[in-house]
């Protein structure tokens, strides 16, 4: 019985990586870079930007001094949402258990977590100064314990976005510079003249700053694929059409190709929330990203029962997903394709985006069937060891280690194992009989 009450216009925002326009402009800028290094970066700045400061990297004073000029009340806000990013972040840190196992007597196997040497944290900033994506993506790499935090933000309309240099200060950055877009990620994933290259970069930003990622992958690590915002939100009879209504423009105005999906068991309610977005619509000081959002890529579903609707859900792999639902939490066992979920009225994507500190840096375009979002996690290198401390299981192992190498035709791994068999197990050596002076 499942039918839309609204289609979207174009699909392509939703069912693809990245436009092949996008990744044309992209790779151009990338390879001009990679061959004229900061006068490139000088001259993209200028072109997108309208920027071109005798420095892009912001001096200790100055520093001081746009942080001098925030009000208190922004920098309160601003130490609390650090606070419960950092709470959340050290949580799941703890979370990261490191641990030895002894797999056969005195064979020791371990893993451990080396946090990366340097990050580079990309700071959207191009429609709006997103201050919180600093939180994100810097303090949560300081509490994963890399020494090197590289951050980039671009200005607004040639200003300097103080509130936004204000947080990448109070979350840790050893270096902030005011450069945006692919320049400014080429610039920490490659290094120039000006700026020592990093070892991986995180951050959400637009199509371009997403698909630069993209493109620089495996030369450097990335997060994730972090592009333009996406909300889907699964509603029963019992969700208030008004908050499901203002809750999917709260995310359609991050941008003009930002999706926002409502599947709902309850055609009346689809019908109300349609009416409230026409009607909130036109009053939206943000309308220029919303109206073409909503029109666009503005999705209403209604299914027979919510078993139908997450099933939906998932074949979008939404980067927010709200459940406002008579039995909310259901949605964690039915579900499984979410960066993020919001389970109930009580809370809402804005609150995920901006305050309450789980992070907001989360996949986007059907990337979360493969990953979840940004965490401590994704800035370590998970890495093992091993240690064998007794011979005679060493010399099982080379045993073993023998035959199995010459199962794949590799004589020289058989030997490695073969010596040990002989040095430790008293083995013969038939392709070196004369190897070990043995009594
Ligand atoms: N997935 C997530 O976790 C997440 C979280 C927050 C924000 N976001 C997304 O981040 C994005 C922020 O976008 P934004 O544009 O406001 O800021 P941005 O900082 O990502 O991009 C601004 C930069 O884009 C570059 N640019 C603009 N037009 C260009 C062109 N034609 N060619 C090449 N480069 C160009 C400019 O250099 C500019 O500095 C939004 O799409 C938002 O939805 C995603
Ligand atoms: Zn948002």
């Amino acid at each position: 019985m499942a039918f839309a009450l609204k289609a979207p216009v174009s699909t392509s925002a939703a069912t693809t990586t990245s436009l092949p326009d996008v990744q044309d402009k992209v790779a151009a800028i990338i390879a001009d870079i990679r061959t004229r290094g900061d006068q490139a970066v000088r001259e993209y700045s200028g072109k997108f930007d309208n920027w071109q400061p005798e420095s892009f990297r912001l001096s200790a004073e100055q520093i001081e001094e746009i942080v001098s000029r925030v009000p208190q009340q922004v920098i309160g806000d601003i130490e609390f949402v650090q606070r419960q990013v950092r709470s959340f972040a050290e949580r799941q840190l703890e979370s990261m258990r490191e641990f030895e196992v002894e797999t056969l007597p005195g064979v020791h196997l371990g893993h451990k977590h080396i946090p990366v040497s340097a990050a580079g944290a990309y700071v959207p900033g191009g429609r709006y100064p997103l201050l919180a994506s600093a939180h994100m993506t810097i303090l949560t790499a300081k509490t994963a314990g890399v020494p090197r935090v590289v951050a980039c933000t671009p200005p607004i309309r040639g200003e300097v976005p103080d509130a936004t240099v204000a947080a990448m200060h109070l979350a840790g950055a050893d270096e902030i510079y005011l450069l945006g877009g692919v320049q400014a990620v080429v610039s920490m994933a490659l290094g120039t003249e000006t700026i020592a290259p990093v070892d991986m970069l995180a951050g959400p930003g637009n199509a371009f700053v997403a698909e630069a990622k993209r493109q620089l992958f495996g030369e450097i690590g990335i997060d994730l694929f972090a592009g333009p915002t996406e909300v889907l939100i699964v509603a029963d009879e019992t969700a208030d059409p008004f908050v499901v209504a203002v809750d999917l423009l709260s995310q359609a105005e991050h941008g003009p190709d930002s999706p926002a999906v409502l599947i709902t068991t309850s055609e009346a309610l689809g019908r109300s929330v349609i009416q409230h977005i026409d009607e909130l619509l036109p009053e939206m000081p943000t309308r220029d990203n919303a109206e073409p959002a909503w029109r666009d890529h503005g999705e209403v579903h209604v299914v027979e029962d919510l078993d139908a609707a997450y099933q939906l859900a998932d074949t979008y792999a939404s980067e927010h997903v709200q459940i406002l639902t008579a039995q909310p939490r259901e949605a964690l066992a039915k579900m499984r394709n979410y960066g993020a979920l919001f389970l109930g009225e009580g809370t809402c994507v804005s609150y995920g985006d901006k305050v309450i500190g789980t992070n907001h840096v989360l996949p986007t375009r059907g990337a979360a069937h493969y990953t979840g979002g940004l965490w401590v996690g994704k800035y370590l290198k998970t890495v093992t060891y091993q240690e064998v401390t007794d011979p005679a299981s060493s010399a099982r192992l080379g045993e073993v280690c023998g035959r199995a190498a010459r199962v794949e035709l590799f004589e020289g791994h058989a030997r490695s194992g073969d010596v040990r068999a002989a040095k430790y197990g008293g083995a013969e050596l038939p392709w070196a009989p004369d190897a070990f002076a043995r009594s």
